[in-house]
């Protein structure tokens, strides 16, 4: 997972102690899944057996009669609700949404059968007081769960578990005062530290995030660099196009004579247009799918997944003209036009079955960019990759000629 990242991406609500960006929230919550979900297996599933275990006390308080067994079986039926919510969350792995759900609904499910256990067995009120400063404690800091989720259940629990003691009646005032402050304060303490434990999470994602960007992508231009493309994406693309028998197309662009843009207007004139052509680029692409690399210094690299030669060389083509037909702003008053060279290339895994090493690819990309460079530059040359190069003679388009 790699995406441009900004301090105001990272900006976290005071209110719900997550990043305010969705994007970048569920990029966090995809992050930590597989963590969340074998968390959530294994405390949901536990609580839920301490809580059956915990039906030895109805017996021992109520004797066997039919209190005791509807007592029993909902104790049982909480379980089976927390193993359904774990199979559910087996079955659906890459839900964020039906893990929250599942610690929510065992929760609340939990809860009721316990308001029951309080109500039948009012006696013991001051047991279950502390066990509900137990199970407040759970819920905010042991079962993985939205922040606002936890604070929700575990204050309208607490209300409720409040009124019902006072309907019941069995404390003095000042016993029910302190059983009110000690339901507060496992509240507060347990909502303080699981707004911690969030936070503390996010900024570890934060800094993640911030280092896979330093090491994955250009800072002048926020394309991906180079070692991006070789150490997983050209890899993860051509895996996945040869499995499903797709198409994958290359383009390598440069730009032509970029040097007498350093040399006539300076260097950060340059980089303003190397950045409008990146820019100018990336606005062509498709978003999530295609890959924009900053190849070398003024060389940039595209990956186009579910494309064909034709595709590809459409899309340099419009690339070339819109470039040619574009001014950069490199000083007040002062406009730089460039051209620049494509070479296109696509590999159809429908009909190329032998193995190639990845660099084969991008290889023949830079043959055919270096063809451009030599035919006269603003021009843009296309071939077939079939596992071996040079098999026919590059087709050239651009400058208004095609053959
Ligand atoms: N401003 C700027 N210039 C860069 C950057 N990276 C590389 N360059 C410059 O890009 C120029 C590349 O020049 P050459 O390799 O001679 O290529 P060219 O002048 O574009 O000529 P052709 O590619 O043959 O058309 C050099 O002057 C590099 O200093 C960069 O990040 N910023």
């Amino acid at each position: 997972m790699s995406f441009p990242v900004s301090d105001a991406a990272f900006a976290i609500s005071p209110l719900t102690a997550e990043f305010r960006d969705r994007t970048v929230e569920a990029h966090f919550s995809h992050h930590l899944l597989p963590q969340s979900k074998a968390q959530l297996r294994m405390t949901v599933m536990f609580c839920a057996s301490c809580f059956v275990l915990f039906g030895i006390t109805d017996v021992m308080s109520l004797g066997w009669n039919e209190t005791t067994m509807l007592l029993v079986a909902c104790r049982i039926l909480v379980f089976f609700i927390a193993a359904a919510g774990c199979v559910v969350n087996y079955l659906h792995p890459h839900s964020v949404g039906k893990a929250y759900l599942t610690a929510s609904v065992t929760e609340i499910i939990c809860l009721l059968a316990f308001a029951l256990a309080v109500v039948s067995r009012p006696a013991e009120l001051p047991w279950h007081a502390m066990a509900m400063s137990i199970m407040v404690l759970v819920i905010y800091l042991y079962i993985p769960n939205r922040l606002i989720y936890a604070i929700a259940i575990a204050i309208v629990s607490t209300i409720v578990f409040v009124i019902v003691a006072l309907i019941l009646d069995r404390l003095k005032g000042e016993e029910m005062l302190t059983m009110t402050m000690l339901l507060t304060l496992a509240n507060g303490f347990g909502c303080i530290a699981a707004r911690r434990y969030s936070l503390i999470r996010r900024e570890e994602f934060r800094v993640q995030s911030v280092l896979k960007n330093l090491s994955e992508r250009d800072p002048l231009t926020g394309c991906h660099n180079r070692r991006y493309l070789q150490q997983e994406l050209l890899n993860m693309e051509l895996s996945r196009a040869r499995r499903f028998r797709l198409s994958l197309a290359v383009i390598v662009c440069d730009i032509d004579y970029f040097k007498s843009v350093n040399d006539n207007y300076g260097h950060p004139a340059g980089d303003r247009v190397l950045v409008a052509f990146a820019n100018m680029m990336r606005g062509m692409i498709r978003e999530n799918v295609d890959s924009l690399i900053r190849f070398g210094g003024e060389e940039f690299l595209l990956v186009l997944p579910e494309t064909d030669l034709a595709g590809g060389m459409h899309l340099a083509e419009r690339m070339r003209a819109a470039l040619s037909a574009m001014s950069t702003q490199v000083a007040p008053g002062e406009h730089v036009g460039v051209t620049a060279s494509f070479g296109v290339t696509a590999v159809n895994f429908a009909t190329v079955s032998a193995r190639f090493p990845q660099e084969a690819l991008i290889e023949l990309a830079d043959q055919l960019l270096y063809a451009a460079k030599n035919g006269g530059r603003n021009t843009v040359r296309a071939l077939d990759f079939h596992g071996r190069q040079g098999v026919h003679a590059p087709r050239r388009i651009g400058n208004g000629t095609t053959s």
